[in-house]
């Protein structure tokens, strides 16, 4: 388990993380999300010790890091996948690190074989690809075998085998009953692979909750049907006080309809003896809910690459 409480973090006068709290529990993947400089990479430092909070504590297990006997055993963390010496070989850096953790060698062997580094183990760190470092540093924090681990852009270079791999290695690690704890910028992947995700913007908590509570709260969750009656329909859902939408490029029979259950809206067309033809969810997606989430706390926001005159949704609300 991990233990953010009342965190806060400033350089000089700017403040990474500002009084955030949460609990990070075990037999979960927890996704950290947030646009660029929300403070994840410095929350993750501040909870393995590489980083000082300010205000606040960070724990593992209870305990700050520093207090840990043995950290590497009680928490694995990839954070930055260009750590160890380029002159060395995967091999020599994990055993490195392994003794000084009283970690035994053959473990060694074991992780890089895991990851898939078993053939390149004597090759020096300094030749590998993006993808290899972040197997490596995937093997650093699986050397342990801890209970804990944090994974920062753990995805970041590999190519879709391995972001499968990391997927699939994310949730099983869960499975095993250990607190997995990791940060992307891949919404569709964290859509996969997490169970409870945190959302911070700006230093502080915007969500915590399961990942489909938050998909839930999205406003672009709708309900579609289909009838050869959509006025007639429309009305009555408009008179309860629903949203109906209607895209300018889709069938003339179709109604997008937000704020209503499909039990509502179906039990609405039978009293009102109109034809349904189609009544589906249309779910939206993690992505969808984070930008809806993070939308007032983008530090460098984008402009839209999408002109205007795209927009084709047009929205019917009930005084219309
Ligand atoms: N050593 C530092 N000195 C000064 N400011 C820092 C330092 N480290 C981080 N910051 C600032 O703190 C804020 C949070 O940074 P952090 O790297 O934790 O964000 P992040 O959510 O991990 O971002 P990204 O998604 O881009 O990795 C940013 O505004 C960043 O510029």
């Amino acid at each position: 388990m991990i233990t953010v409480d009342r965190l806060t973090k400033k350089y000089g006068d700017k403040t990474a993380v500002s009084d955030l709290s949460f609990q990070i529990n075990p037999g979960k993947v927890t996704g950290f999300l947030g646009p660029n400089g929300a403070g994840k990479s410095t929350t993750m430092r501040m909870i393995v010790g590489l980083d000082e909070p300010t205000e606040g504590r960070a724990l593992v297990a209870g305990k700050r890091y520093a207090h840990l006997k043995h950290p590497l055993r009680e928490v694995g963390a990839l954070l930055d996948a260009r750590a160890g010496h380029p002159g060395r070989s995967a091999y020599h850096h994990l055993l490195g690190m392994a003794r000084s953790n009283g970690i035994p060698a053959s473990r060694v062997g074991e992780v890089l074989d895991t990851v898939g580094l078993g053939e390149v183990a004597k090759k020096r760190i300094g030749s590998f690809s993006l993808g290899m470092g972040q197997r490596l540093g995937i093997a650093g924090a699986l050397l342990g075998d801890p209970k804990v681990l944090l994974f920062d852009e753990p995805v970041n270079g590999l190519d879709p085998d391995g972001v499968r791999w990391v997927r699939e290695l994310m949730r099983k690690l869960a499975a095993e009953g250990r607190t997995v704890f990791v940060s992307s910028h891949l919404m569709s992947e964290m859509q996969e692979t997490a169970d409870h995700v945190i959302v911070i913007g700006r230093g502080k908590v915007i969500a915590d909750a399961p990942i489909e509570e938050v998909i839930a709260s999205s406003s672009l969750n709708a309900v579609r049907v289909r009838t050869p009656q959509p006025d007639v329909l429309r009305r009555e859902l408009l008179q309860l006080g629903m949203t109906v939408e209607r895209s300018a490029g889709d069938a003339p029979d179709e109604l997008m309809v937000v704020g209503g259950t499909l039990e509502e809206i179906g039990d609405l067309a039978f009293q009102h003896r109109v034809p349904v033809h189609e009544l589906s969810l249309r779910k939206a997606s993690l992505e969808q809910a984070y930008m809806e989430l993070t939308a007032a706390s983008v530090e460098y926001g984008s402009p839209s690459l999408v002109p205007d005159t795209h927009v084709t949704r047009a929205t019917d609300h009930q005084e219309a």
